[in-house]
């Protein structure tokens, strides 16, 4: 099962230099002392020495202390945390060595530096072996340095070996011939695929749901189970020992909240689903947005104890905002889970009156009542998850005759899925793994990929060769639109990936623009919308900023039709046309990117032309792009 926490907003040299571990194991009895000693041996039995695995003991003591001195838990942590920090030391050295690049293009035409001179160049500012070399070098001698190692001048042994890419098995209309018949084959079979975003208000209960619901499905072994109880229980979070299962970092365990997507499968009978598990907390909203646009479908988990629904469910509360996004986003199946029944003694009218506020709600939103399903259920005690009977279902089955959460997962409708379309790769995360290199994250919005094609990564000029495909640790040959996958990668500078970059063949590529015309539906503002207004814009998984440079016009919002040209503003609920421009904010200098993201009319392709507006941290709208202006 993979699981890969997204890496924005890491400073790199922070994260490089943070060391926060104390010294683990100095206030220990004598005999805890002597079993983590014993631990440690273990732990580097598969981790190998100090020297070999770059992890040093202190680390691996204090790993070993928070997690109860479970091995098996300890080495997967401090492998990932080692994968991460090799990524950003890569990261940081291809940004020096993109410089290098930089400077040794912008002497190009210098004499100086032509290839025959280099080597004597080189010889020159070599430190001798005794250490003389060492003082600190003029500027002249720095510079050529950085010339040198541009023109890959350097000793044949520091250059670096480039594996053979892999090259594609199959030519694009064989490939699509074998997709589709597979596809055909998967519509008539007993398990379909797709992806489900759980969402909710802040601590609805999404993690501690979908923690026992692995486990009741058997994808969570019971030694993992008891790890996580004894964990949680010795920081004083015992009752977040399920969420541990899908809040995997330090601090989402501490805070007992999610930050980020965590991303875990699961089977039901009749369906494979992709699980995003989203923050609930407004402060990560940019997260949720990252995971919804990766799913086809929604699980919305509400608290149903007294005055907790309805914080959910009030203005500025997230349930209401999350299911605003999820619709925005293309997300039209919902199954509501009216959690935490056994706060409320399984009470019956507590139920139906969430449901009766909640369906019309859901109907105003976009949601057709025939896909919105609900479902009473206790995450924490696992009542009505995967089965009726459970030994504390009692009172819930005095009157619930319905399905399980499970059996509505079962007959989730998946999407049709585009083939044909152009390849559109939006990167939802970058990392680095050890043995298998650098990896991106996302779901396929048209198209299909196979391995050992070279895609373009825009923006920019870089490209890169699919090593691999993995979904859910299995190998894949192809993977088609709609698929949560990762792409190995290779013959790539990582400089070239980053998230919200948009990978594409390189006979087919997604436009580029710094301006666009969208019909977008403003939300419940106070503050109205004027030409010129300051906003973030959301797409995928990227946001930048934009300014909402011109209202055309407002619109009827059932037919569409031009009901006001060059309004002065736009208040609540408003359907309008508009031009919007991306912002450039980066101080002027070499430093100064030009503001330009990867997007496509809606018309073109559904997944790349939804955007979504946000201003001061609150969502004021959402749309679809009409047209591309530059
Ligand atoms: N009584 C009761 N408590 C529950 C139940 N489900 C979850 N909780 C508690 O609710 C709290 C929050 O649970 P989480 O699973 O972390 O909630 P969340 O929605 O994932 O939180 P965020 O992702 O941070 O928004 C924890 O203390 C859980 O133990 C339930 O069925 N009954």
């Amino acid at each position: 099962m993979s699981r890969h926490r997204y890496v924005r907003n890491i400073d790199v040299d922070e994260e490089l230099e943070e060391d926060i571990l104390s010294d683990g194991g100095d206030d220990l009895s004598p005999e805890d002392y002597e079993l983590l000693m014993d631990r440690v041996d273990l732990v580097r039995a598969t981790l190998g020495s100090e020297d070999q695995s770059g992890i040093s003991d202190h680390e691996v003591k204090d790993t070993l202390l928070y997690y109860n001195y479970a091995v098996e838990q300890s080495v997967n942590w401090l492998l990932e945390e080692q994968a991460r920090k090799n990524a950003a030391k890569e990261r940081k050295a291809a940004k020096e060595r993109e410089k290098a690049a930089k400077l040794a293009q912008s002497k190009a035409t210098s004499p100086k530096i032509a290839r025959p001179s280099a080597p004597k160049a080189a010889k020159k500012t070599a430190p001798s072996k005794s250490g003389s070399g060492t003082a600190t070098p003029t500027r002249a001698v720095d510079q050529r340095q950085l010339d040198i190692s541009a023109l890959n001048l350097t000793a044949k042994e520091d250059a670096p070996v480039e594996e053979e890419p892999p090259k594609p098995t199959i030519a694009l209309e064989k490939l699509l011939e074998e997709v589709r018949k597979e596809m055909d084959t998967q519509e008539r079979s007993e398990k379909r695929s797709l992806s489900l975003v759980v969402i909710g208000h802040v601590d609805a209960g999404k993690s501690t749901l979908m923690g026992r619901l692995l486990y009741e499905l058997g994808r969570v072994e019971e030694k993992k189970r008891m790890a996580n109880e004894r964990g949680s229980s010795k920081i004083g979070k015992s009752s977040f020992s399920w969420a541990w299962e899908l809040d995997g970092t330090t601090e989402e365990r501490e805070r007992g909240i999610t930050m980020d997507i965590a991303l875990q499968s699961l089977s039901t009978p009749h369906r494979e689903i992709t699980i995003l598990d989203a923050p609930g907390h407004k402060d990560f909203i940019p997260n949720m947005i990252s995971g919804a646009s990766q799913a086809d479908s929604a699980l919305l988990v509400v608290d149903s104890a007294t005055g907790e629904f309805e914080a959910g469910f009030e203005r500025g509360g997230q349930t209401r905002e999350h299911l605003l996004l999820v619709r925005s986003l293309g997300v039209s199946q919902v199954i509501v889970a009216v959690n935490k029944l056994d706060q409320v003694q399984w009470e019956k009218s507590r139920y139906e009156e969430i449901c009766s506020t909640l369906k019309p709600f859901l109907v105003q939103s976009g949601f057709q009542s025939s896909k919105t399903r609900f479902v009473p259920i206790g995450a924490m005690a696992g009542v009505n998850l995967s089965s009726r009977d459970s030994p504390e279902s009692g009172a819930l089955k005095q009157w619930y005759k319905g399905p399980t959460l499970v059996d509505l997962l079962d007959t989730l409708e998946p999407p049709s899925r585009d083939i044909m379309a152009p390849l559109r790769f939006p990167i939802s995360n970058v990392f680095k793994e050890q043995g298998a290199g650098i990896g991106v994250a996302g779901r396929v919005c048209g198209g299909v990929v196979q391995v050992g094609e070279r895609l373009r990564i825009l923006p920019g000029d870089g490209t890169a060769v699919v090593k691999s495909i993995s979904n859910d640790d299995h190998s894949l040959p192809w993977a088609a639109d709609g698929s949560n996958v990762i792409l190995y990668l290779t013959s790539v500078d990582p400089v070239h990936l980053s998230i919200g970059s948009v990978m594409c063949r390189p006979d087919n590529l997604i436009p580029l623009a710094t301006a666009f015309t969208a019909r977008i539906i403003t939300f419940d503002i106070d503050i109205p919308v004027i030409a010129g207004a300051s906003v973030e814009l959301y797409h995928h998984s990227r946001d930048v900023p934009a300014s909402i440079s011109k209202l055309v016009s407002t619109l009827d919002r059932a037919t569409g039709a031009v009901v006001k040209k060059n309004p002065r503003v736009l208040a609540k609920t408003t359907s309008a046309e508009v031009q919007i421009t991306l912002r450039n904010t980066s101080m002027s200098g070499p430093s100064a990117q030009a503001p330009i993201i990867p997007l496509e009319s809606f018309s073109n392709n559904k997944d790349m032309g939804r955007i979504l507006i946000r201003r001061s941290g609150e969502t004021i709208g959402a749309g679809v792009v009409l047209s591309l202006l530059s």
